[in-house]
């Protein structure tokens, strides 16, 4: 903090780790202070806290606040798949609600505009507030921040859009008031064409995560989205096996209608790491379609979300160095 004598008293207020610098030239005090994580009304606070402590100081009779503009640190995961149907949705918003659970703030942008199902899975169906052009999103029951392009368009009318449609509504989602979010999960339409291309290419993620299921053309769909990401440079942090073995509730035997243990091997294969793997559930699908993902509660469902979450961490720190 560069010093100014006269205003050193502003050292001892609640915002003096926020101070940059701070001059008094003539009569007009002049504070720069990083805003970085503030909401616009937090930011808004912080001025005029500000404001309210350097007019008292003595020989000050104007106080000028430049709040810095950087943008707040925060990283994106994009959450991709080579097929429709293998559950990215329903694993992207149980991640969200994981990661949630271990203290995180975490934003879901709901990009799938072939098919938006995160206010159904999250259980948030009101329309987010906006100020202008700017949106907050909405704060789901489990505490994650969504914004969806299902909230944006009436159901069906985002399916018939054209690549630069689906990346402009993108763009209005990422640019949206994330405030102090730390991490953005972004739930990518499934498949590998120009669309995901550029909704990638607009999203800048910090990292990506494919979902796939066991079976061999499902596989061959997955490593397509991985080239997909290594075309734009995106750190592949894994691939999450879904669907990978089914234990019939009423006698207990396990069987693998989709085969188990392909995707790891794929990945193997591909040298990408294995993040885990989530059994073909029943309870699963009845209570992620109704609105209450199972990560929010506890059982072996919360368990396994809650490891793979912890392992894409883990990845994100690596590919950090
Ligand atoms: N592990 C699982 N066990 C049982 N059902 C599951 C599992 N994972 C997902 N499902 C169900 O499969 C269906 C498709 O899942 P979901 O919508 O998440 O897939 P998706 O890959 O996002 O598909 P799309 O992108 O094509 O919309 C849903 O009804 C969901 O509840």
């Amino acid at each position: 903090m560069s010093d100014d004598p006269a205003l050193s008293a502003l050292d001892s207020s609640p915002d003096a780790a926020r101070i940059r610098s701070k001059r008094l030239v003539g009569t007009i005090a002049t504070i720069v202070a990083d805003a970085s994580g503030l909401s616009t009304a937090e930011r808004t606070d912080l001025e005029k806290r500000l404001k309210d402590a350097a007019i008292d100081l003595p020989g000050v009779v104007e106080v000028r606040v430049a709040l810095t503009a950087s943008r707040p640190e925060r990283t994106v995961i994009a959450i991709g798949s080579g097929k429709g149907g293998v559950g990215k949705s329903t694993l992207t918003a149980n991640l969200a609600v994981a990661l949630a659970r271990m203290g995180k703030r975490i934003g879901l942008i709901d990009a799938d505009i072939y098919g938006p199902s995160q206010p159904t899975l999250l259980d948030a169906h009101q329309k987010p507030q906006a100020e202008g052009s700017k949106m907050f999103p909405v704060t789901t029951p489990s505490g994650v921040r969504l914004l969806s392009v299902g909230q944006l368009v009436s159901p069906g009318t985002a399916l018939a859009w054209r690549g630069p449609m689906a990346t402009s509504a993108l763009n209005q989602l990422i640019d949206a008031d994330w405030g102090d979010t730390e991490i953005i999960l972004v739930d990518l339409p499934p498949g590998t064409g120009d669309v995901q291309l550029s909704l990638i290419q607009k999203a800048r993620p910090d990292g990506a995560v494919i979902v796939s299921t066991p079976q061999d053309l499902s596989l061959i769909d997955a490593t397509r989205a991985i080239d997909l990401f290594g075309k734009v440079s995106v750190p592949v942090l894994g691939i999450i096996e879904n669907m990978a073995g089914y234990t019939c509730p009423h006698c207990g035997e396990s069987s693998d209608p989709f085969g188990q243990g392909g995707a790891e091997t794929s990945a193997t294969n591909l040298g990408v790491p294995f993040l885990g793997r989530l059994p073909l559930s029943a309870s699963l699908r009845e209570a992620s379609d109704a609105g209450r993902p199972p990560a929010a509660e506890e059982g072996p469902a919360a368990d396994a979300f809650s490891k793979i979450a912890a392992q894409i961490l883990a990845q994100l720190e690596k590919v950090r160095g």
